[in-house]
Protein backbone atom coordinates (compact mmCIF):
# COMPACT_ATOMS: atom_id res chain seq x y z
CA UNK A 1 0.00 0.00 0.00
CA UNK A 2 1.26 3.20 -0.97
CA UNK A 3 1.88 5.57 1.95
CA UNK A 4 0.18 8.59 2.66
CA UNK A 5 2.36 11.02 1.25
CA UNK A 6 2.41 9.39 -2.33
CA UNK A 7 1.48 11.32 -5.83
CA UNK A 8 -0.04 9.96 -8.59
CA UNK A 9 2.69 8.98 -11.35
CA UNK A 10 3.16 11.31 -14.24
CA UNK A 11 3.48 9.40 -17.74
CA UNK A 12 6.63 11.25 -19.13
CA UNK A 13 6.07 13.31 -22.41
CA UNK A 14 8.46 11.21 -24.33
CA UNK A 15 6.71 8.09 -23.37
CA UNK A 16 5.99 5.16 -26.30
CA UNK A 17 2.19 6.28 -27.29
CA UNK A 18 -0.28 3.84 -26.29
CA UNK A 19 -0.57 0.90 -28.32
CA UNK A 20 3.09 0.62 -28.81
CA UNK A 21 5.50 -2.31 -28.70
CA UNK A 22 8.24 -1.79 -26.21
CA UNK A 23 10.59 -4.09 -27.57
CA UNK A 24 13.12 -5.82 -24.83
CA UNK A 25 15.39 -3.88 -22.44
CA UNK A 26 17.78 -6.48 -22.53
CA UNK A 27 18.17 -9.57 -25.13
CA UNK A 28 19.12 -12.04 -22.51
CA UNK A 29 16.65 -11.15 -20.09
CA UNK A 30 14.35 -13.81 -18.81
CA UNK A 31 11.62 -12.06 -18.95
CA UNK A 32 11.50 -10.20 -22.20
CA UNK A 33 14.37 -11.12 -24.56
CA UNK A 34 14.53 -12.88 -27.79
CA UNK A 35 17.78 -14.36 -27.21
CA UNK A 36 16.58 -16.70 -24.27
CA UNK A 37 15.44 -20.29 -25.72
CA UNK A 38 13.56 -20.74 -22.56
CA UNK A 39 12.66 -16.92 -21.50
CA UNK A 40 9.18 -16.08 -21.61
CA UNK A 41 9.11 -13.79 -24.76
CA UNK A 42 7.11 -11.38 -23.09
CA UNK A 43 5.44 -8.84 -25.32
CA UNK A 44 4.41 -5.04 -23.94
CA UNK A 45 2.65 -1.99 -25.03
CA UNK A 46 2.09 0.50 -23.83
CA UNK A 47 -1.20 1.79 -22.22
CA UNK A 48 -2.61 4.98 -21.58
CA UNK A 49 -1.80 6.93 -18.77
CA UNK A 50 0.99 4.89 -16.80
CA UNK A 51 0.02 1.31 -17.58
CA UNK A 52 1.24 -1.54 -19.79
CA UNK A 53 -0.28 -4.27 -21.50
CA UNK A 54 1.71 -7.65 -22.43
CA UNK A 55 1.14 -11.14 -23.29
CA UNK A 56 2.61 -14.40 -22.45
CA UNK A 57 2.06 -18.07 -23.93
CA UNK A 58 3.23 -20.82 -21.78
CA UNK A 59 5.52 -23.51 -23.20
CA UNK A 60 6.60 -26.91 -21.65
CA UNK A 61 9.62 -25.36 -20.45
CA UNK A 62 7.77 -23.18 -18.15
CA UNK A 63 5.77 -26.46 -16.34
CA UNK A 64 5.91 -27.17 -12.78
CA UNK A 65 3.23 -29.95 -12.45
CA UNK A 66 2.23 -32.02 -15.51
CA UNK A 67 0.68 -29.29 -18.13
CA UNK A 68 0.90 -26.57 -16.01
CA UNK A 69 2.68 -23.36 -15.51
CA UNK A 70 5.30 -22.97 -12.86
CA UNK A 71 3.68 -20.21 -10.02
CA UNK A 72 7.43 -18.76 -10.21
CA UNK A 73 7.48 -18.24 -13.67
CA UNK A 74 3.60 -16.64 -13.70
CA UNK A 75 5.08 -14.19 -10.71
CA UNK A 76 8.16 -13.26 -13.51
CA UNK A 77 5.72 -12.75 -16.12
CA UNK A 78 3.93 -10.02 -13.50
CA UNK A 79 7.07 -8.46 -12.30
CA UNK A 80 8.40 -8.08 -16.48
CA UNK A 81 5.08 -6.88 -17.03
CA UNK A 82 5.46 -4.44 -13.77
CA UNK A 83 8.66 -3.25 -15.24
CA UNK A 84 7.56 -2.63 -18.24
CA UNK A 85 6.11 0.58 -16.72
CA UNK A 86 9.28 2.05 -16.41
CA UNK A 87 9.31 2.77 -20.41
CA UNK A 88 6.45 5.01 -19.31
CA UNK A 89 7.62 6.78 -16.41
CA UNK A 90 11.29 6.71 -17.82
CA UNK A 91 12.63 6.05 -14.74
CA UNK A 92 14.84 2.73 -14.49
CA UNK A 93 13.76 0.80 -11.25
CA UNK A 94 14.30 -2.40 -9.41
CA UNK A 95 11.91 -4.82 -8.02
CA UNK A 96 11.87 -3.93 -4.13
CA UNK A 97 8.58 -6.39 -3.12
CA UNK A 98 6.15 -8.19 -5.19
CA UNK A 99 3.09 -9.90 -3.62
CA UNK A 100 1.05 -12.21 -6.17
CA UNK A 101 -1.84 -14.20 -5.22
CA UNK A 102 -2.60 -17.42 -7.58
CA UNK A 103 -6.17 -17.62 -8.28
CA UNK A 104 -6.60 -20.28 -11.03
CA UNK A 105 -4.52 -22.61 -12.57
CA UNK A 106 -2.70 -21.53 -15.86
CA UNK A 107 -2.33 -24.51 -18.68
CA UNK A 108 0.41 -25.29 -21.01
CA UNK A 109 -0.05 -23.54 -24.04
CA UNK A 110 -2.70 -20.78 -22.86
CA UNK A 111 -2.05 -17.42 -23.22
CA UNK A 112 -1.67 -14.75 -20.14
CA UNK A 113 -3.04 -11.51 -21.08
CA UNK A 114 -1.14 -9.46 -18.38
CA UNK A 115 -2.24 -5.72 -17.48
CA UNK A 116 0.17 -3.19 -15.15
CA UNK A 117 -0.87 0.31 -13.97
CA UNK A 118 1.47 2.23 -11.43
CA UNK A 119 -0.41 3.57 -9.03
CA UNK A 120 1.58 5.71 -6.70
CA UNK A 121 5.18 7.53 -6.22
CA UNK A 122 7.04 8.42 -3.49
CA UNK A 123 10.13 9.62 -4.03
CA UNK A 124 11.91 6.74 -5.03
CA UNK A 125 9.43 4.28 -4.65
CA UNK A 126 7.14 3.47 -7.05
CA UNK A 127 4.12 1.48 -6.41
CA UNK A 128 2.02 -0.81 -9.32
CA UNK A 129 -0.38 -3.36 -9.27
CA UNK A 130 -0.79 -6.00 -11.86
CA UNK A 131 -2.82 -8.92 -13.05
CA UNK A 132 -3.23 -11.73 -15.57
CA UNK A 133 -6.32 -13.03 -17.28
CA UNK A 134 -6.53 -16.09 -19.30
CA UNK A 135 -8.82 -17.20 -22.27
CA UNK A 136 -8.43 -13.31 -23.80
CA UNK A 137 -8.13 -9.69 -22.94
CA UNK A 138 -11.40 -10.42 -20.59
CA UNK A 139 -11.05 -13.73 -19.30
CA UNK A 140 -10.79 -14.24 -15.89
CA UNK A 141 -8.07 -13.36 -13.76
CA UNK A 142 -5.48 -16.31 -12.96
CA UNK A 143 -3.03 -14.04 -11.18
CA UNK A 144 -2.15 -10.69 -9.98
CA UNK A 145 0.43 -9.10 -7.78
CA UNK A 146 0.73 -5.96 -5.94
CA UNK A 147 4.49 -4.86 -5.94
CA UNK A 148 6.85 -1.99 -5.02
CA UNK A 149 9.99 -0.89 -7.05
CA UNK A 150 12.85 0.99 -6.69
CA UNK A 151 14.24 3.87 -8.67
CA UNK A 152 18.13 3.05 -8.85
CA UNK A 153 20.71 4.42 -11.10
CA UNK A 154 22.71 2.59 -13.85
CA UNK A 155 25.61 2.15 -11.86
CA UNK A 156 22.96 -0.37 -9.99
CA UNK A 157 23.80 -3.10 -12.71
CA UNK A 158 26.92 -1.82 -13.78
CA UNK A 159 28.27 -2.50 -9.73
CA UNK A 160 26.87 -5.29 -9.26
CA UNK A 161 26.03 -7.45 -12.23
CA UNK A 162 28.70 -10.09 -14.02
CA UNK A 163 31.78 -7.97 -15.28
CA UNK A 164 31.36 -10.37 -18.15
CA UNK A 165 27.56 -9.81 -19.61
CA UNK A 166 27.73 -5.66 -18.27
CA UNK A 167 30.88 -5.62 -20.51
CA UNK A 168 29.15 -7.03 -22.88
CA UNK A 169 26.12 -5.39 -22.69
CA UNK A 170 27.61 -1.59 -22.80
CA UNK A 171 29.63 -2.42 -25.84
CA UNK A 172 26.18 -3.31 -27.59
CA UNK A 173 25.28 0.15 -29.33
CA UNK A 174 21.41 -0.99 -28.79
CA UNK A 175 21.79 -2.13 -25.27
CA UNK A 176 23.80 1.49 -24.60
CA UNK A 177 20.93 3.16 -26.61
CA UNK A 178 17.97 1.42 -24.03
CA UNK A 179 20.43 2.69 -21.36
CA UNK A 180 20.30 6.48 -22.71
CA UNK A 181 17.06 6.75 -23.31
CA UNK A 182 16.62 6.17 -19.29
CA UNK A 183 19.39 8.96 -18.31
CA UNK A 184 17.99 12.24 -19.33
CA UNK A 185 14.64 12.63 -17.31
CA UNK A 186 13.49 16.20 -16.26
C1 LIG B 1 24.63 -1.38 -18.98
C2 LIG B 1 23.46 -2.29 -18.80
C3 LIG B 1 22.21 -1.55 -18.55
C4 LIG B 1 21.02 -2.47 -18.61
C5 LIG B 1 19.71 -1.87 -18.08
C6 LIG B 1 19.28 -0.69 -18.86
C7 LIG B 1 18.08 -0.20 -18.82
C8 LIG B 1 16.92 -0.75 -18.07
C9 LIG B 1 15.76 -0.11 -18.68
C10 LIG B 1 14.51 -0.44 -18.60
C11 LIG B 1 13.92 -1.46 -17.72
C12 LIG B 1 12.69 -1.92 -18.41
C13 LIG B 1 12.05 -2.99 -18.08
C14 LIG B 1 12.44 -3.81 -16.88
C15 LIG B 1 11.54 -4.94 -16.83
C16 LIG B 1 11.59 -5.93 -15.97
C17 LIG B 1 12.61 -6.18 -15.00
C18 LIG B 1 12.03 -6.92 -13.83
C19 LIG B 1 12.42 -6.24 -12.58
C20 LIG B 1 13.27 -7.10 -11.71
O1 LIG B 1 13.04 -8.25 -11.50
S1 LIG B 1 14.64 -6.35 -10.95
C21 LIG B 1 15.47 -7.74 -10.17
C22 LIG B 1 15.02 -8.04 -8.77
N1 LIG B 1 15.31 -6.97 -7.87
C23 LIG B 1 16.51 -6.75 -7.36
O2 LIG B 1 17.47 -7.42 -7.68
C24 LIG B 1 16.63 -5.65 -6.34
C25 LIG B 1 17.60 -6.02 -5.22
N2 LIG B 1 17.49 -5.02 -4.17
C26 LIG B 1 18.22 -3.90 -4.16
O3 LIG B 1 19.10 -3.70 -4.99
C27 LIG B 1 17.92 -2.90 -3.10
O4 LIG B 1 17.35 -3.49 -1.98
C28 LIG B 1 16.99 -1.76 -3.62
C29 LIG B 1 17.63 -1.05 -4.83
C30 LIG B 1 15.60 -2.31 -3.99
C31 LIG B 1 16.81 -0.72 -2.51
O5 LIG B 1 18.07 -0.42 -1.95
P1 LIG B 1 18.62 1.07 -1.79
O6 LIG B 1 19.82 0.98 -0.88
O7 LIG B 1 18.81 1.74 -3.10
O8 LIG B 1 17.49 1.88 -1.08
P2 LIG B 1 16.77 1.67 0.35
O9 LIG B 1 17.09 0.36 0.94
O10 LIG B 1 17.04 2.91 1.16
O11 LIG B 1 15.22 1.66 -0.09
C32 LIG B 1 14.60 2.81 -0.64
C33 LIG B 1 13.20 2.89 -0.08
O12 LIG B 1 12.48 1.72 -0.50
C34 LIG B 1 12.01 0.95 0.64
N3 LIG B 1 12.14 -0.46 0.36
C35 LIG B 1 13.15 -1.10 -0.27
N4 LIG B 1 12.91 -2.40 -0.35
C36 LIG B 1 11.71 -2.61 0.25
C37 LIG B 1 10.93 -3.77 0.47
N5 LIG B 1 11.34 -4.97 0.06
N6 LIG B 1 9.75 -3.63 1.10
C38 LIG B 1 9.33 -2.40 1.51
N7 LIG B 1 10.04 -1.27 1.31
C39 LIG B 1 11.22 -1.38 0.69
C40 LIG B 1 12.93 1.38 1.77
O13 LIG B 1 12.31 1.19 3.03
C41 LIG B 1 13.17 2.85 1.46
O14 LIG B 1 12.00 3.59 1.84
P3 LIG B 1 12.13 5.02 2.57
O15 LIG B 1 12.84 5.92 1.61
O16 LIG B 1 10.73 5.44 2.86
O17 LIG B 1 12.94 4.76 3.80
Amino acid sequence: MPPPGAVAPVRHPEAPAPGELLGAHYDQCFGCGESQPYGLHLAARAGEDVSVTAEFTVQPAHQGAPGLAHGGVLVAALDETLGSLSWILRVIAVTGRLESDFVRPVPVGATLHLSARCTAVDGRKIYGSAVGRIGGPDGPVAVRADALFVEVKIDHFTSNGRPDEIQAAMSDPDQVKVARAFEVNP
